[in-house]
């Protein structure tokens, strides 16, 4: 069969960009992939079609709670479930399509079914046994299980069928307040679910800053979902429309049984490994799954790398981009890197939320002096005339040195301004540098700027 510099094994956001990286740095590349299509989990059943229903409910939000206020008047738009799938599998086709052009144009083989390796250098598809000099792991990651849930995938669904149920449910649970019960369940309660989240902690996103964390779910509750906090789901009862979820609330021990047409099981991923013949090859994995890698993403076993949701970190599409990059430099003989301090998370919710590096708690955990530069949207002409003035932006500077240790954002376009903070930090900007660039008026990237100016003499419009 025949011969490659490399062989990447999965065609997600890391693989994908991996291979194409790898192309453009000379190296005769292929991908194994065992989908139907390429893109991995992020643009067939996650990243690309929860955003493309997270746009499709927000403008029915929209018309539903502010056209008239603008003086457009007339029946808000009706629900036609079949065509908002059927234009979110559009949006996958042409993404998926657009991924598979790329490999041609890089002349990068897709070597279709599933793959594993058996030994170093070579990867075995289906009959086919391919040399390669390196082989990159870009297996992804796969929805966890919760003991006592027996996932169907038509009422007790992971996002995975939460993405296309047969009709929207007039009930819906969903199990873990992470960002995709809130982004789903949010999709969902614009649709007219009633929906509740139950959450085994005290707060929501576990791990984002606090005072984001206790806004977002303010402005959530205030838009409809229900959440029951400091629950631990004991087990779901499902037949073929409905199900019954027990939880048991942790402060009291109680329990309570509520009823659902959709229960979404949305309570972490985890890394997935299986066929690849990990064992067998000796390649060390964690406590929790994830593939052991060195700072060059080389695994324990010589020429075998990983990256992505395989290997330990945050499970997010860029950061598997950024790796996928990195490692491909590595194989070619260069310097791969990624700045693992500066990786933006942004939950697509209304408002969105974005944070990038420290948060107050964590630098209150390292004892480290910070000031904190703070801005509501409230302050900011353009969020006022476009019905988006909840939320801030807040920015966390070193004391002494006032460099930019980490922002949060919780506001219109929080995934887009908060780019402006990640190039500063990468450049080791100071809060006094974004305050002293000139932003355009009216922007909300003004805010980003008050807030910055927040940490010094003060903004102007608060
Ligand atoms: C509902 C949902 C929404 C999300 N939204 C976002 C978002 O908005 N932003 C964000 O940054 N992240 C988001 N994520 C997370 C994001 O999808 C992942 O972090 C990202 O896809 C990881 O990329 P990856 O390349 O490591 O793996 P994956 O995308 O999981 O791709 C791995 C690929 O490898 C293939 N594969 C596995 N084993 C083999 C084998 N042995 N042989 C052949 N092929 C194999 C799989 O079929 C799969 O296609 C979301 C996830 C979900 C579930
Ligand atoms: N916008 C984005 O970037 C985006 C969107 C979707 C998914 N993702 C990625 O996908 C991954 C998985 O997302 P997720 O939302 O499933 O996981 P998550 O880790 O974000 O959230 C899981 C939540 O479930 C809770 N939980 C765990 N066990 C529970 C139980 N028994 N009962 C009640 N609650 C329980 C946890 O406390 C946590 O709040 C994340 O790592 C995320 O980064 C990213």
């Amino acid at each position: 069969m025949a011969n490659y510099d490399v062989i990447v094994i999965g065609a997600g956001p890391g693989g994908y960009v991996c291979a194409i990286r790898c192309a453009q740095l000379g190296l005769k590349t292929a991908v194994v992939e065992g989908r139907e299509t390429l893109g991995g989990t992020c643009l067939n059943v996650g990243c690309i079609p929860s955003k493309a229903l997270l746009h499709a409910s927000h403008q029915l939000h929209e018309a539903e709670h502010n056209f008239a206020k603008m003086g457009l008047k007339g029946k808000s738009p009706s629900v036609d479930w079949k065509q908002m799938l059927a234009y979110k599998d559009e949006v996958i086709e042409g993404n998926t399509k657009g991924i598979e052009f790329l490999f041609k144009k890089n002349k990068i083989d897709w070597l279709k079914g599933w793959g594993s390796i058996p030994e170093a250098g070579k990867v075995k598809v289906g009959d086919d046994t391919h040399e390669a000099k390196n082989i990159i792991i870009a297996s992804g990651s796969e929805p966890a299980s919760l003991p006592g849930v027996e996932v169907d995938e038509k009422v007790v669904v992971t996002s995975t069928g939460a993405l296309e149920l047969g009709k929207i449910p007039k009930k819906m649970v969903v199990i873990g307040a992470g960002v995709i019960g809130l982004e789903l369940g949010s999709v969902y309660q614009r649709l007219g679910a009633e929906v509740t989240v139950i959450e085994y902690l005290d707060v929501i996103t576990p791990g984002m800053d606090g005072e984001v964390q206790k806004t977002l779910q303010r402005i959530l509750k205030k838009q409809g979902l229900n959440f029951v906090m400091g629950a631990a789901v004991q087990k779901t009862e499902a037949t073929k429309t409905k199900a019954k979820v027990t939880y048991k609330l942790r402060k009291d021990d109680s329990e309570h049984v509520i009823d659902a047409d959709t229960v979404l099981v949305a309570t972490g991923r985890r890394p997935y490994t299986k066929g690849l013949g990990l064992d067998e090859l000796g390649i060390e994995t964690t406590k929790g799954g994830q593939i052991k890698v060195g700072k060059d993403w080389q695994t324990s076993v010589k020429g075998i790398y990983a990256i992505g949701d395989a290997i330990e970190g945050p499970m997010l599409a860029h950061k598997a981009e950024d790796e996928g990059m990195a490692a491909a430099e590595q194989v070619a003989g260069k310097h791969g890197h990624v700045n693992y301090g500066v990786i933006p998370g942004v939950i697509y919710t209304w408002p969105e939320v974005a944070n990038v590096g420290e948060t107050e708690e964590s630098l209150k955990d390292q004892g480290r002096a910070y000031k904190t530069g703070k801005f509501m949207f409230m302050g900011n002409g353009r969020a006022k005339a476009n019905f988006a003035a909840d939320g801030f932006v807040k920015i966390l500077a070193d004391k002494e040195t006032d460099r930019i240790l980490g922002a949060h954002i919780i506001g219109p376009a929080a995934g887009e301004l908060i780019h402006e903070l990640c190039v500063a930090m990468e450049f080791g900007a100071s809060a006094e540098d974004l305050a002293l660039t000139c932003h355009a008026h009216p922007t909300y990237s003004e805010a980003v700027r008050e807030a910055a100016l927040a940490c010094g003499d003060g903004p102007i419009h608060s």
